[in-house]
Parts: C-alpha cells; structure tokens; sequence
C-alpha cells in the first residue's frame, strides 16, 4: 500500500503562495474564534505560524467562548468592510445558540476564504468560481498531486458536513467521479463505502473504516482528526486494518491537515490579488 503524504504538497503550496504574497500588497487573514476546544485553538495557532512562514499577516480575534451570535456577527461584518483585511475565517466549534451557517453569511464572499458563505457553496454547486472550504480543496489537491483518476470513478464521502462532505461531493462531480454521500444514518455503512474506488473519510469517528470498509485497491482519504487519550492525534480510518487492502491511504497526522493550512493561506494572498 502507498502512504499518500501531505507533507511535501503543502510545502510546495506554501512556496507559491510565499511568491504570490510577495507580488502584492502583504495579505491579512482574520480568524474569528469564540470556542476553548483544545483541537481548534490548534489549528488556529497552526494557521498564525504558517501565515508568518509565507509572509501572509494573520489577525487573531478571539472573542472568548462567552461570546453572543451578536458579537461575532458583528465583527465578521466590521473585518468584511475592513479594506485591510483580504481574508476572513470563522472558527468552529461556536458557543451554544450560534449558528456558523447563519453567521458565515456576514463573511464578504470575496473574502470567504474557507468556503463558509451559503453563497459560496451555491456558487460551488452551481460551477461558479469560489473559494471551497480549505479541506474540502485539500482533498481535491492531494488526489490530483498523486494522479489519481476522477472520471467515471466511484468516489464515496463519508460525512455531510458544509466544511467537508457537501463541497467535496461537488468538487469530485465537477471532476466526473460518480459521486456517493453517506452519514450516520446510512444502512450498511461497509456495503456503500467498498462501492468506492475512491474513499474519504470525514466523520470525526476513529477507527470507523476498517478493513471491510474498503475494496481492494481502493485510494482512501482520511480527514478525520480525532485526539487520542496520549495527547496525539488519528483518523477515522483503522491504518492497520486498511493497510492489507487499500491501495493507498493518506497519514494522519501528516496528510490532509498540512494541505488544509496551506490552502487557507493560498486563499488569502488570491483574495489580496483580486482585482
Ligand atoms: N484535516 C483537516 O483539515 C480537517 C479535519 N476535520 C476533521 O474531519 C472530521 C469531520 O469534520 P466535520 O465535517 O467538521 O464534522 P461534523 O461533525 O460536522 O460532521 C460529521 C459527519 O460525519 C457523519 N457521521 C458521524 N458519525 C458517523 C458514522 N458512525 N457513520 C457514518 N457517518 C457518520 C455525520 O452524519 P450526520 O450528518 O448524520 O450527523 C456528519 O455528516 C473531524 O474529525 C474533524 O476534526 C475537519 C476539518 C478540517
Ligand atoms: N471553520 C473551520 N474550518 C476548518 O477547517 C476547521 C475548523 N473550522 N475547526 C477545526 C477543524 C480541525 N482542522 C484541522 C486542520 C489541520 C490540522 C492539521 O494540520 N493537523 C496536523 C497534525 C497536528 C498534530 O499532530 O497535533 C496533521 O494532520 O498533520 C488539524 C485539524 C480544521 N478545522
């Protein structure tokens, strides 16, 4: 079985984007957080490291996880008017009774560089051009990085998330895939996901798929990041188990979770170059 690494991906984006900050007026990144989840401050801390890295500015405003519906909307729409600020992120999870669906539609969507707008979702399934959310480009990025044919394949999601599952279903159409959504309600998950010759993974469940998960040969995705009881990190995807029959499998940690960051900031320095 091949281990599809993102680690050599991301490094070659972040060049780019490094070259396409510096052609410009310096990118600036906003990222809206309102949560004390120890995974989400991660990527958050991630995200401002990385942005230093390629010379894109990157603003944290952590508005504490206290903060009302109000509040955050109201600083999404202040930084969207922010003629300084070329990208804008809201970071999930939020407090209870915030909804990032609704508060994503204050995000100017020329500046929505995580896909959270409806609109960019709607452009997204209409065709239209618009930034994806991160991950869901991440997925995308890494299968065409390691060639792997799209059109009239079977490519099965797992998950129906707006950050993961919905856009990727509509990324993988545009490419010709025969695309399969499941979720926790699907019958038989094993019976659905071996229809796949290509398999994602992004439940948020570790060790979800297992060996009779997957068809032999089967390219296998996994996005999940789940925290281990040691502090580390794994996917939904069983490795050990998945290793005897996939034909390739990308890591975690070390797989989709390096191309995510670099495409956020890939996002911004576009969004900076916009005409
Ligand atoms: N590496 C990266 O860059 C990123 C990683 N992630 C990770 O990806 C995972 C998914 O994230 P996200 O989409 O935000 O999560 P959500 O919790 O929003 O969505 C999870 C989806 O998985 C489905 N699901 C849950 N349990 C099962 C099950 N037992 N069988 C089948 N489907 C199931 C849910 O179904 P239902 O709709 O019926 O509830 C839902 O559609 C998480 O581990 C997250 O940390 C997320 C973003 C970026
Ligand atoms: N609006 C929104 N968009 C997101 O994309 C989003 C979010 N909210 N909330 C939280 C999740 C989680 N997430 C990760 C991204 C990268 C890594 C990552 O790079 N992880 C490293 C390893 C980290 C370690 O070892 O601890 C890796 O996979 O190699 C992890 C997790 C994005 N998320």
């Amino acid at each position: 079985m091949k281990t599809l690494s993102g680690k050599d991906l991301a490094a070659a984006i972040r060049t780019q984007t490094e070259a396409e900050a510096a052609a410009g007026p310096q990118p600036r990144l906003a990222v809206v957080v309102a949560t004390a989840d120890e995974a989400s401050l991660w990527y958050v801390r991630s995200i401002a490291k990385a942005a230093a890295g390629v010379g894109v500015a990157c603003d944290v405003v952590d508005l504490g996880p206290r903060a009302t519906a109000e509040q955050i909307g109201q600083t999404l729409s202040r930084l969207s008017s922010d003629s300084n600020v070329h990208g804008v992120m809201l970071q999930t999870p939020l407090p209870a009774g915030a909804s990032a669906q609704e508060l994503a539609a204050s995000i100017d969507p020329r500046k929505d560089v995580d896909g959270a707008n409806p609109l960019s979702l709607g452009r997204l399934a209409a065709g239209l051009p618009a930034f994806p959310p991160a991950t869901a480009a991440a997925v995308m990025a890494l299968l065409d990085h390691y060639e792997v044919d799209l059109t009239g394949r079977r490519a099965v999601v797992v998950g129906r998330s707006t950050v993961v599952g919905k856009p990727l279903a509509h990324l993988l159409l545009d490419r010709h895939a025969t695309v399969t959504v499941s979720h926790s309600r699907t019958r038989d998950l094993a019976a659905v996901t071996s229809t796949a010759d290509v398999l994602v993974a992004a439940a948020g469940r570790a060790a979800l798929i297992g060996a009779g998960h997957v068809a032999p040969g089967a390219v296998v995705i996994d996005v999940g990041t789940n925290p281990t009881d040691d502090g580390g990190l794994t996917g939904d995807v069983d490795s050990g188990a998945v290793a005897g029959v996939a034909g390739a499998l990308t890591p975690v940690p070390g797989g989709v979770g390096p191309v995510t960051t670099a495409l956020l900031l890939r996002h911004t320095a576009r969004a900076a170059n916009l005409p």
